[in-house]
């Protein structure tokens, strides 16, 4: 082998590496190019890609990775679609969301679960509750850290459906900190982002978190 990049040896261009925002990826995802890929994963780790139980398994991994990583062709509007008027001035929140998603450094999921609540505006405006759990997916549906995709389903929520306030709490437990690494399973990472009243009010994000932890 030369003294090359890996990558250069194998003649892979990059055309669109490091210059996507999240979101922003246009056209299907490659699989034949991720295909290749785990081909060479597997080679690499001293197996043959030709034998019975491996034959497949590229395409399947190139099909897995489209359907997990869907969300980078997503934006939050194409599912947070139905607004309906109520009277309610209320929280609404829905909890124990499931959600898998994939450690940006080690592309192995992390998952657990989701807990999504709002104060609908003066408008009384609310949404469809399961367009929250589809918003939960279009960012969990990506590499990710857990804090980035709890702030961003808290702006998204806040910017689409103009709600007076949003609370998003996460719980997850990571893969790569319990099968590997520190190997800790069971441990859980918490993270949360509160967004307007949420944020300036005490009481009201006090009441939102009895809602979510008071009867556990
Ligand atoms: N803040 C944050 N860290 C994460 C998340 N997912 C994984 N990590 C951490 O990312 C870090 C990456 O650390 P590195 O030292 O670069 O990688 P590493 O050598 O594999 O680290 P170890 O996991 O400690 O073996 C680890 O501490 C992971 O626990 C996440 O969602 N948020
Ligand atoms: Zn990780």
């Amino acid at each position: 082998m030369s003294d090359k990049p890996v990558a250069d040896q194998f003649e892979l261009d990059r055309p669109q590496a490091g210059r996507l925002s999240p979101g922003s990826a246009t056209g299907p995802v490659d699989q034949a190019r991720i295909e290749h890929a785990v081909r060479e994963i597997l080679i690499a780790v001293g197996e043959d890609p030709e034998r019975d139980g491996l034959a497949d398994t590229p395409a399947r991994v190139a099909r897995m990775y489209a359907e997990q990583f869907a969300g980078l062709r997503q934006r939050p509007e194409d599912v947070l679609t139905t607004v309906f008027d109520s009277e309610h001035d209320e929280i609404v929140l829905v909890r124990d969301i499931e959600i898998y998603s994939m450690c940006e450094h080690h592309l192995v999921p992390f998952f657990g679960k989701a807990h999504i609540g709002y104060i609908p505006n003066e408008k009384g405006e609310i949404t469809g509750l399961s367009k929250l759990a589809r918003l939960a997916d279009v960012y969990a549906r990506r590499p990710q850290v857990q804090e980035r995709m709890t702030c961003q389903i808290a702006d998204a929520l806040m910017r689409i459906i103009e709600p007076r306030g949003v609370l998003v709490v996460l719980e997850c437990e990571h893969l790569c900190m319990s099968m590997r690494g520190v190997r800790k399973p069971g441990a859980k990472t918490v993270t949360s982002a509160v967004r307007g009243i949420f944020r300036k009010e005490a009481r009201t994000r006090a009441e939102a978190m009895s809602l979510l932890f008071g009867n556990r």
